[in-house]
């Protein structure tokens, strides 16, 4: 769940790039990079660390030109390196970039392909350059440069690459090529902005970014469809493949996106809102003579959930930790240890809150039960009567392979356990989840927008059908001990 943006303008783009990039940055806090292009090059910068750590004033001063491409990543294959940090680059044919959030499950059969048959070489053990190395290849057997050619590429490009994908890439004298999987796990927005020079044209993983950049959104990209924006700002777009079921990631709605973007035309904000209140029945209905005296939510993720939880119970919202501004997101920290220690570096209990009550935390997931563990102590810590908990979402117990990276289910803390037995470990007096069917309908708008769900990591339902064997790779080479393994000295 990486971010990413694009963006055909009538002028430098770098510094939109980088703000669209900022209000990106919670989809990933390890890497980040811009490409532009001008006349003859595409320009480059990326590297680790937050996009305020990565850009300096030198670096976006070379940023010339007036399309672009962004990216802030969270690794899902390969490596936390700086070598996997995108865009990534290929210099024929023309000068591509590209940008990639999401996960594809092919990946191998496609490396092999693309040395075999393609004869190009990938330099790194990311998905996200198999795939602009099977864009490349794909657009060199056209006969031409054109945005027509670039759209058949992309048919190809859909055959052959299976997972779940949004991506923008950028062709130097041709424009920006963005496009999605065909069922629309990962999420791409297309957004305008009209002026006397004429249009100008911007896709994005979230419709944030547009908020601050001053563009309109103006639509999903639909799953399967490729958008090709050339450098005088027309627009050309095709269904390129025959779309599946649309089942985007009810991921992004739990957690991943922020609640002020606009995902596939529902408002995240009020699917969170949805979230709660069917949350607060489900536990009105358990408990009907509960004794709860606050409802507090575990920052900052479970906000609006926890405040319609507490509507619904009748009982006061109170705010009981403050989290600490300057550390980011635990989820998406690559290693254990590093999230452990994070998650007291981040939330510090206000003791008043919760002397001699009873309270009901509520947050928006749990998965690893890295913060859950932790806030429950720290809550008894500071003198609480009974602690109940809550989640927003089912119990997570089946690895994700579409880009957000839980890999090994034996991590989870509801990995062969029941919901009794996760209520004890965790030390609660209570503990609830979500069920499935009203996440589902929580996330489907009333106002019309998607009703069906990629919601593999809490039913097992894989869309995209990999084998057994892919699990077991994911499983051997993302698992939190992997990793730890690779990063140790040799
Ligand atoms: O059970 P776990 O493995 O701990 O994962 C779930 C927790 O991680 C996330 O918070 P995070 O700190 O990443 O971000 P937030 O500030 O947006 O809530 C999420 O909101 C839950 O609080
Ligand atoms: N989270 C993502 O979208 C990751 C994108 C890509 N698979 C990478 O690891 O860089
Ligand atoms: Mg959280």
């Amino acid at each position: 769940m990486c971010g990413i943006i694009g963006i055909v303008a009538r002028h430098d783009v770098a510094a939109q790039l980088y703000d669209g990039l900022m209000v990106l940055q919670h989809r990933g806090q390890d890497a980040a990079g811009i490409a532009t292009a001008d006349e003859r090059k595409l320009l480059v910068h990326k590297g680790n660390g937050l996009v305020s750590e990565v850009f300096d004033a030198a670096a976006m001063r070379k940023l010339v030109g007036s399309m672009g491409i962004g990216h802030c990543r969270y690794p899902t294959a390969g490596s936390e390196g700086h070598e996997e940090a995108q865009p990534f680059y290929v210099n024929s044919p023309y000068g591509i970039a590209l940008a990639h959030n999401g996960n594809l499950v092919n990946t191998e059969t496609l490396r092999a392909e693309v040395f075999q048959q393609d004869r190009r070489n990938i330099n790194t053990e990311s998905d996200s350059e198999v795939l602009l190395n099977v864009f490349a290849h794909e657009l060199d057997n056209q006969r031409e440069l054109g945005p027509d050619a670039a759209l058949r590429a992309m048919e190809n490009v859909y055959r052959r690459c299976t997972g779940g994908f949004a991506a923008v890439a950028m062709v130097l004298g041709l424009g920006l090529v963005a496009f999605r999987d065909p069922n629309g796990i990962r999420p791409l927005v297309l957004g305008k902005r009209s002026g006397p020079d004429g249009d100008e044209w911007a896709v994005a993983s979230e419709s944030v970014a547009f908020d601050l950049i001053g563009f309109e959104r103006v639509r999903d990209i639909a799953p399967g469809e490729a958008v090709v924006v050339t450098g005088d700002g027309t627009l050309h777009a095709r269904q390129c493949v025959e779309p599946r079921e649309h089942t985007p990631c009810i991921f992004e709605y739990v957690y991943l996106a922020r609640p002020d973007s606009m995902i596939d035309d529902v408002s995240v904000h009020k699917a969170r809102m949805r979230m709660g209140q069917k949350l607060g029945e489900k536990i009105l209905r358990l408990f009907p003579d509960h004794d709860i005296d606050t409802v507090i939510p575990i920052p900052d993720s479970s906000r609006d959930a926890a405040l319609e939880v507490a509507h619904v119970l009748g009982v006061k919202y109170r705010e009981g930790f403050v989290k600490n501004r300057y550390v980011g997101r635990t989820f998406i920290m690559p290693g254990q240890e590093q999230r452990t220690k994070s998650v007291r570096r981040k939330l510090n209990p206000i003791p008043l809150e919760f002397r001699n009550r009873v309270v009901l935390l509520v947050d928006d997931s749990i998965v690893r039960g890295t913060t859950s563990r932790q806030i429950v102590q720290m809550v008894r810590d500071v003198g609480a009567r009974k602690v109940y908990l809550a989640s927003a979402a089912p119990p997570v117990r089946y690895p994700n392979i579409y880009g957000i990276d839980m890999p090994a289910p034996e991590e989870f803390i509801a990995h062969g356990r029941s919901e009794e037995e996760i209520q004890e470990l965790l030390g609660v007096d209570w503990l609830v989840y979500q069920d499935l069917a009203d996440l589902e309908d929580s996330v489907t708008s009333p106002k019309g927008g998607p009703t069906r769900f990629d919601c593999s990591c809490f039913n097992g339902e894989y869309v995209t059908g990999p084998g057994e064997d892919y699990f077991e790779r994911i499983r051997q080479l993302r698992s939190d001990a992997a990793k730890s393994t690779r990063r140790q000295p040799a």
